[in-house]
């Protein structure tokens, strides 16, 4: 779902685990350490999601500042869903956080499948409250290549087939899941997503299979697995294409036997889940068994739905442009403006290779930083016109901003506000903030030079960071950091 959580909890640590966690499944997951500046946060938009630490300052245990805090939020004009947490299970403060309109409670250290769930069950309540909005799910596009694939899930959704879902990063692969859930039988239940190349091999088994206490150093207490959390509902394997070899072994004896077994425990569990699986893999790449395991392959692949780039599509951009600036408008509590036609012009012929997520990410962008009366070419971090590129420009560096770059991976150029025209702006906004040695800082070529390798990957998270020499949870950081 696309929606904006708030994480509010002075442990940085605890907050970035938690960031990092939702941010997979969440359009925007904000972390904020000191509860001051919670009123300038709201005045810019008000969260979907608040995941509140009761206790801020040291030696205080009676949750009083996250009960205060909890009327701060309760009085907004569409007060988000509160999750409370607190390092004391402490049932009396998780008793009277409810009462106070707290949607549930959690305890720190969370299970991460419980917090999941939590997260998405609070914004289900929401939405069911404030209408669809709130989470804004909703596969949009008209194009004949969407009403086709909009069809095809309508069709599937009821059957309990397996769906691989096949498409470039950013397509809406997830979203085609969620449709399918849905729409399925098991709407009912949870829909459970699970990043398979990010699984650690290391506690792969314990992830999706759970483990009982005491069975290796830091299994403190029972833990159900990703499987077992998804009982009744669809589990989401997302990335599949990044799994190594070994997990894939693993992952096929558990849906061949249709049962698991924890670590640690002395019997296997019946599995109860439909799988959803998504890959960015091209379809050759997928049939090599030196990547993907065939046996596994058909296990997973009953029905195949391919969803299209944006690119094939471009008749979907108005739609898409529209839904989103009224989001980010609504969020950020901006004016509603209109698009020049020359920008709008130049969006609709770009060919987006980080498809629909690049076209979001440049909404937010156009939001935030048009200053003018209209959203013009530059707001939204594209060149009006092709021939308005800078010459000379080259290196990884360049890359990231040069004409027909996804207007996903912006740098604002300064200067670029002006006075608004499109042609002004143009020839700023192909320049990268890289590529002068004298006014880069180091920051700025950081953050050129992983959006230049985002771009190379389509948005590959794996194969970015690989390239970068630094683990997916590092570029994560970076991402919020850079605000990518
Ligand atoms: N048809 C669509 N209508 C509205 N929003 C969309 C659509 N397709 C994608 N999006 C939005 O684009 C973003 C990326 O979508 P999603 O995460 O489903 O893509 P994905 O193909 O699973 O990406 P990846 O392979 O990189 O994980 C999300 O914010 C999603 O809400």
């Amino acid at each position: 779902m696309t929606a904006y959580i708030l994480i509010l909890d002075d442990d940085a640590d605890v907050a970035t685990a938690a960031q990092l966690l939702l941010r997979r499944r969440h359009g925007q997951v904000v972390t904020l350490s000191d509860p001051a500046g919670l009123p300038a946060l709201l005045a810019r938009g008000v969260p979907d999601v608040v995941l509140l630490d009761l206790n801020f300052t040291p030696g205080r245990i009676n949750g009083a500042e996250g009960l205060a805090l909890m009327d701060v939020l309760r009085t907004q004009a569409r007060p988000p869903a509160v999750i409370a947490m607190t390092a004391y299970a402490d049932v009396p403060l998780a008793v009277e956080a409810l009462k106070r309109g707290a949607g549930d409670f959690i305890t720190k250290p969370w299970d991460n499948a419980r917090l999941i769930a939590a997260v998405d069950q609070a914004l289900a309540r929401r939405q069911a409250a404030h209408g669809a909005a709130a989470g804004s799910p909703e596969l949009m596009g008209e194009s004949r290549a969407m009403r086709e694939l909009k069809a095809l899930i309508a069709s599937v959704a009821p059957t309990e087939a397996n769906v691989m879902v096949l498409g470039e990063n950013g397509v809406g692969k997830e979203l085609v899941a969620r449709a399918i859930h849905a729409a399925s039988r098991r709407a009912t239940g949870t829909m459970l997503a699970v990043d398979m190349g990010a699984l650690p091999e290391s506690t792969f088994e314990s992830e999706l299979f759970g483990h009982r206490k005491g069975s290796f150093t830091d299994a403190r207490a029972d833990r159900a697995g990703r499987f077992q959390a998804a009982r009744g509902g669809s589990l989401f394997l997302d990335e599949i294409g990044n799994m190594p070899l070994a997990a894939q072994a693993k992952l096929l004896t558990a849906l061949e036997r249709r049962e698991v077994t924890p670590i640690g425990a002395d019997k296997p569990e019946a599995i109860d889940v439909r799988i959803i699986s998504a890959t960015n893999l091209d379809e050759a790449r997928l049939f090599d068994p030196s990547v993907f395991r065939a046996d596994l392959l058909f296990r997973l692949n009953t029905i195949v739905i391919r969803v299209p780039p944006l690119r094939e599509r471009l008749e979907d951009v108005p739609l898409l442009l529209s839904h989103y600036l009224k989001r980010y408008e609504s969020q950020y509590q901006r004016p509603a403006r209109e698009i020049t036609a020359a920008a709008l012009d130049a969006l609709a012929r770009h060919d987006w290779p980080g498809n629909v997520r690049a076209l979001r990410h440049a909404c937010e962008r156009a939001v935030i930083l048009g200053q003018g009366v209209e959203y013009v070419a530059a707001d939204f971090g594209l060149a009006a016109a092709p021939a308005a590129a800078a010459p000379g420009l080259s290196g990884a560096a360049g890359a990231a901003n040069a004409p027909g770059a996804p207007p996903g991976y912006p740098t604002h150029a300064a200067g670029s506000g002006g006075d608004g025209g499109d042609r002004a702006v143009a020839a700023n906004a192909s320049l990268p903030a890289a590529a002068s040695a004298t006014d880069a800082t180091l920051d700025a070529i950081e953050r050129a030079a992983i959006a230049a390798t985002l771009a190379q990957f389509n948005g590959n998270i794996s194969h970015a960071a690989k390239t970068l020499g630094i683990s997916r949870a590092a570029l994560y950081r970076k991402l919020g950091k850079h605000g990518i």
